[in-house]
């Protein structure tokens, strides 16, 4: 099985990313890339820690008119990330718009394209936060209501919390990628997650990529963190 742990290097500082990647090489499955990261170094930050060959998860979780987003999404296309994000919540039209942007612009730069991955509720929402912005109903119908939109606009995955990765996977089948973060060994702080798991249960329950950061990259020793980890999945 390939390593499915993804580094969130959430920094503004490029030679640190560079080093975090040089420290985990070979102990996590790729690095995912943010907004923190991307607002300060912009394209050619990414191609830099791209450079260093390992996978890249561009994660600029994109949300907007379907015009736009698409706009975006070919913006994005020569940076050969791959995956990125859009939050579900822009509507079908909007995924739609970001799926087929992102097929045309890898045929004419003549790479793989970038796979497109949906937002449902953010990890750090619970019920009381869903309730503050007007949504009455769970986390999880929510979840389940954004991941049947997500795969009829034929984006090619959800990213969502542990605690709805596997009634999603019973609703979507295998085909779809689940990415989860809210991820913390049980040695790490939550801090601003809500909902959250280890790495071995959410595995367990059907994600493909888990997500996480802070409990690498915020350790003293980030390799050792992630060893734990990898050995934690594989005991
Ligand atoms: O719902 C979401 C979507 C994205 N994220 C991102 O994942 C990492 C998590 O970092 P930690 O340090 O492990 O909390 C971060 O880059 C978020 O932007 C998320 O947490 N939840």
């Amino acid at each position: 099985m390939p390593n499915p742990v993804y580094v969130a290097l959430d920094t503004t500082n490029v030679n640190q990313a560079a080093d975090l990647v040089a420290k985990l090489k070979g102990l996590v499955g790729g690095v995912k890339l943010g907004l923190e990261f991307f607002t300060a170094n912009g394209p050619a930050g990414i191609e830099a820690i791209t450079a260093l060959g390992m996978p890249v998860f561009l994660d600029l979780k994109f949300h907007d008119i379907p015009n736009t987003v698409a706009g975006a999404m070919r913006g994005i296309a020569p940076l050969a990330a791959r995956y990125t994000t859009i939050h579900a919540s822009g509507g079908f039209a909007m995924m739609k718009a970001a799926v087929d942007a992102a097929k045309d612009a890898a045929a004419k730069v003549d790479r793989p394209r970038v796979k497109v991955l949906a937002v449902s509720i953010l990890t750090s929402m619970d019920q009381s936060a869903m309730e503050s912005v007007g949504f009455s109903g769970s986390v999880l119908e929510q979840v389940k209501r954004l991941a049947v939109l997500t795969q009829a606009s034929g984006v090619d995955g959800l990213v969502c919390s542990p605690h709805e990765v596997e009634t999603v996977r019973s609703m979507v089948g295998p085909a779809m990628a689940l990415v989860v973060p809210g991820i913390r060994p049980a040695w790490a702080e939550a801090g601003d997650q809500k909902r959250v798991m280890t790495p071995k249960e959410a595995m367990e329950r059907g994600a493909d990529i888990l997500v996480i950061g802070r409990p690498i990259t915020a350790a003293s020793y980030p390799a050792d963190a992630a060893k734990r980890i990898l050995e934690e999945l594989n005991g």
